[in-house]
């Protein structure tokens, strides 16, 4: 579907990724300059920024990627390539590396070359928390304007964060693996509208964890410019998943208008607003009245009352399971003989009492078409799949652990997206966010 508005201003884009990311020292990465606050200048210490973390960092994840497809051979250290391939990805960022001697020498005048580099750290109970790791406020990317069901999903799960909007799903994963933002909270499925498959292939694409889940029950509204009613209405604009969710009530409600969607719902809002349109009404939250002006036509316009959005959080490394609490973990997995194999993966599961939660399949975009060719009767042409499997169980608990050992026998690729605690907040359809 066409996205009905031009980008905000403000919103965090593809084009506002850092222009240079510096190699500070053999043992530390940094993003020095960054597009999105010309203005800001981010140093980055702790976990994840010195090799020694990178490293254990590197090895929960290696634990963490039971098997892969075969990948090219690592980048040399030290090299821009490396440095975007440690990340996961391949940037078109111009990375600028940068020995440390120089940056200190220049900023201090103190000789700190001389000093030997700092030991390892071990990982403390502190790094299993959502504190950011610089020292301020926990940097949050999610996707849409100000007022977005996403931003109170960020609040949600990360309260007291600074919420940084960004235009695209992907400019958010990018936002979190460029240093920019700390975490990113996505959503990937809706209890009425159903996945967001743009996410579940973003995740694969990139290599962000999965370190948390936050539910957040939707409670959308109608909205207009003042004064105007519902009748004078011909168009009513949101994103696909509000229009979705809304689709009986809308009908039942006499509007019969057409139906726009745009990139978020409080963006929206913010275009009724900004355009001053007075025959467009627009879904999104009551937060979204309020900060662009609107006014409450209609409240509760969701087809259930129960409507409930599943968002992710994600990081730059996992976090390390427990057993302590609650855990779900998510894995995708393919097999080169397609759907066959899928009972008997499921059945590792089944054996040991762990309780799957969601199932997914996404085309298989390396091999989206499998030939099957048999002499007498032709060529069968079967559809290639990636499997995405959520399951109630932490990859810190051995029948997990054997369960995926059991699933690697049948699969040609399998990845642990992250393990992590599941949402257990008390239910509350009602709320509106
Ligand atoms: O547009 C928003 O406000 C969003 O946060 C996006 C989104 C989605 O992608 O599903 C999130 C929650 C609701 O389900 C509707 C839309």
């Amino acid at each position: 579907m066409q996205a009905l508005l031009p980008p905000s201003s403000n919103h965090l884009k593809i084009s506002h990724v850092p222009t240079r990311i510096t190699r500070l020292a053999p043992t530390r990465l940094a993003v020095v300059k960054c597009a999105y606050r010309s203005d800001a200048v981010h140093f980055h210490n702790g976990i994840g920024s010195s090799r020694a973390d990178w490293q254990s960092s590197c090895a929960i994840l290696a634990s963490n990627v039971v098997s892969q497809q075969p990948q090219p051979p690592p980048d040399k250290p030290g090299t821009a390539d490396h440095v975007a391939s440690v990340n996961g990805h391949k940037t078109n960022v111009d990375l600028d590396l940068v020995p440390i001697e120089k940056l200190s020498s220049s900023s201090s005048g103190d000789d700190k070359s001389c000093s030997p580099p700092p030991p390892p750290r071990a990982l403390t109970i502190t790094d299993l928390s959502p504190a950011p790791m610089h020292g301020s406020q926990l940097r949050v990317a999610y996707q849409g304007v100000p007022g977005a069901y996403s931003e109170a999903a960020a609040g949600k799960a990360y309260p007291k964060c600074e919420a940084i909007p960004c235009d695209q799903f992907e400019v958010a994963f990018q936002a979190v693996e460029l240093w920019i933002a700390d975490r990113a909270v996505l959503p990937v499925e809706n209890s009425l509208g159903g996945s967001i498959h743009r996410n579940y292939d973003l995740l694969l694409r990139h290599r962000l964890h999965i370190v948390g889940e936050v539910q957040l029950p939707v409670h959308h509204c109608l909205l207009a410019l003042p004064g105007v009613r519902k009748e004078y209405l011909n168009r009513v604009i949101s994103h696909p998943q509000a229009l979705a969710q809304c689709e009986l009530t809308l009908t039942k409600l006499g509007l019969n208008v057409a139906r726009e969607a745009v990139d978020d719902t409080a963006g929206a809002a913010e275009f009724v607003a900004a355009n001053n349109l007075r025959d467009t009404g627009a879904i999104a939250s009551a937060r979204a009245a309020e900060l662009y002006g609107l006014e409450i036509l209609e409240t509760g316009i969701q087809d259930d009352s129960s409507n409930v959005t599943r968002f992710v959080m994600l990081a730059r490394e996992p976090i390390i399971p427990r057993t302590d609490r609650p855990f779900k973990t998510s894995i995708v997995f393919a097999h080169d003989k397609g759907t066959s194999v899928l009972f008997k993966v499921l059945s590792a599961f089944a054996f040991r009492n762990i309780s799957l939660t969601k199932i997914e399949s996404r085309p298989h975009r390396n091999r989206p078409i499998r030939l099957v060719s048999d002499s007498n009767e032709g060529t069968a042409k079967h559809f290639e799949y990636l499997f995405y499997v959520d399951f109630e169980a932490s990859m810190a608990e051995v029948r997990a652990q054997n369960a995926l050992a059991e699933v690697q026998e049948f699969t040609s690729f399998l990845r642990v997206l992250g393990s992590y605690p599941m949402d257990m907040t008390p239910w509350s359809p009602s709320r509106g966010d």
